[in-house]
């Protein structure tokens, strides 16, 4: 990359506070003393029913390069506190200097549907080291985790439809942009207009031409011609800078050149106006010049909601152009995920002790333990029918379990494995800082994520009040969570 950003050392991507915790921990003695973290988040994005995680990848590539070059040392050498003097002992920078990433990683694989209170990410290793990597993986997994999500939505809404991702010029920044790309690809879209993300992630790059090349000629049937000339086997003709049906006519008579040439007219972009009667009108008048097999594209500020009902008008629309209400996640513009501590071990007795956050809101108390998540499947549906959240420490025997929805215990639901198959979502990625997990290309990853969707009931990923998938704790880990909260409270 040739941004300065992408040629430094990224172990400084990271939140002040993390160092000056990091510090504060060698300083105490509790560096090493062995941690277990989750990422996970508490509500699923555009009030929808189900999440696609998204961003293992990066997780992976930055842990692998996790370390502190002479230069970062340097720069925190530098920083002071309010008396003038170093924040940081040179004994502890030289601890960071031969440290390197040695936790054990488990993840939800990247394409998988995922529900509130999962962890999507399980880290256990030296404290300092799970504490320090809280901002990189919320960092990497919040946003492309979002981004993914957000085109599965669409994707949904498009059915079969190609879908384009336009989005680089209104993408948060550099790498806003990029990791968008990847993320809409994952969650459903065919290609993208973001070259960098062709060349780097292999995605396939598509695109049309802007109103400036028209508006470069003298007119609309010149600008056409000259675009046809040029790329007569890419042509598709933007037809909206004047007056859509008549730019539609012109590229009619550009189409029936080409034709002559031997090539054929591949499209047309409608990107302004009634879009649903615009597709409509151009699909009669190409249709009746023998243009069947010329694609209308559509763009302008699209997002899930304006194609379902595109659709529903009965929009002659083949190809979906989107840009910035999908890499920007318009509606939502972050994932609220969490990074939350739950287990430590003792020192001295070799035992794990729980951890947990409580708060005011119920929502927001942590989940101790060392959590797996187990999918249940019902095979004779092909569908999944409910996910239990259990601790490994304790985990549960026999063969049936109850699920307990820590926001609402009313709600339960009996799962067994007599009934259903089941398997673990969270497997191994990194032992003891050493990968162990081998990547999917990112097409598996597509493959995955449209199969994941499959198994989920249509009324969980409808847009409006879609239904509530049942992911709850095991019974036994709601009430290890309840008694704790029972005796951390005062009253
Ligand atoms: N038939 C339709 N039903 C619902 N939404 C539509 C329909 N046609 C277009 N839209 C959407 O309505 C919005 C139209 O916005 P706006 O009025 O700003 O665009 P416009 O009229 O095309 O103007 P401009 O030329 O500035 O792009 C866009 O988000 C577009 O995707
Ligand atoms: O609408 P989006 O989903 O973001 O898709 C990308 C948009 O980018 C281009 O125009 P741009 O928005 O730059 O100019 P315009 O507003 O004049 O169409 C293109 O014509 C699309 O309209
Ligand atoms: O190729 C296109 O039509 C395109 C690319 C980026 C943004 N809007 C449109
Ligand atoms: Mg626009």
């Amino acid at each position: 990359m040739h941004t300065r950003l992408y040629k430094e050392s990224l172990s400084l991507h990271t939140d002040f506070y993390q160092i000056t915790m990091a510090y504060a921990y060698w300083k105490s003695g509790k560096a090493e003393q062995e941690a277990i973290f989750h990422l996970y988040f508490r509500k699923h994005p555009f009030q929808g029913g189900f999440t696609i995680t998204c961003g293992l990848e990066d997780v992976i590539d930055y842990l692998q390069h996790f370390s502190f070059t002479d230069a970062d040392l340097h720069y925190l050498a530098t920083l002071t506190g309010n008396d003038g003097k170093p924040l940081f002992e040179e004994a502890f920078l030289n601890f960071l200097k031969n440290s390197c990433f040695s936790c054990d990683l488990m993840a939800v694989p990247e394409g998988s549907v995922v529900f509130p209170n999962e962890p999507l990410l399980r880290i256990q290793g030296p404290l300092w080291q799970c504490q320090i990597l809280e901002t990189p993986l919320l960092n990497i997994m919040n946003f492309q985790t979002l981004i993914a999500t957000k085109a599965a939505r669409i994707r949904l809404a498009a059915k079969e439809d190609p879908v384009l991702e336009f989005g680089l010029r209104r993408a948060q920044g550099i790498d806003g942009g990029f990791s968008a790309s990847r993320a809409a690809y994952i969650g459903g879209c065919d290609g993208t207009s973001n070259v960098l993300a062709g060349k780097l992630l292999g995605i396939p790059v598509k695109g049309t031409h802007a109103h400036s090349w028209v508006m470069s000629f003298d007119s609309e049937a010149e600008a056409f011609q000259a675009y046809a000339q040029a790329m007569p086997n890419n042509c598709i003709l933007l037809v909206d800078t004047y007056d859509t049906i008549e730019g539609v006519k012109k590229a009619i008579q550009v189409g029936q050149a080409l034709r002559a040439r031997g090539y054929e007219l591949a499209g047309i972009r409608l990107d302004s106006g009634d879009l649903a009667y615009l597709s409509i009108e151009a699909r009669k008048l190409l249709d009746d010049a023998g243009f069947h097999n010329t694609k209308i594209v559509a763009s302008n500020d699209l997002d899930e909601h304006i194609v379902e009902s595109l659709k529903q008008q009965g929009a002659r629309i083949d190809i979906w152009g989107i840009g910035t209400k999908l890499v920007t996640a318009f509606d939502q513009p972050a994932l609220g995920g969490v990074y939350k501590i739950a287990a430590l071990k003792d020192t001295q007795t070799g035992k794990w002790e729980y951890k947990i956050k409580l708060s005011e809101q119920s929502v927001k108390v942590s989940i101790p333990g060392k959590l797996q998540v187990k999918r249940f499947y019902d095979a004779s549906r092909g569908l999944y029918v409910g996910d239990m959240i259990y601790d490994e420490l304790n985990p549960p025997t026999g063969n049936s379990f109850t699920i307990v929805d820590p926001q609402d215990p009313i709600r339960r639901k009996r799962l067994s494995n007599e009934a259903f198959e089941s398997k673990d979502l969270l497997i191994p990625i990194f032992e003891k800082g050493k990968l162990i997990y081998d990547p999917p290309t990112l097409k598996s990853i597509r493959h995955h994520r449209q199969s994941e969707l499959d198994k989920l009931h249509s009324s969980i990923k409808r847009f409006v009040n879609p239904h509530l998938y049942p992911a709850g704790l095991e019974k036994s880990l709601y009430h290890l969570r309840e008694d704790l909260i029972e005796q951390l409270r005062p009253h």
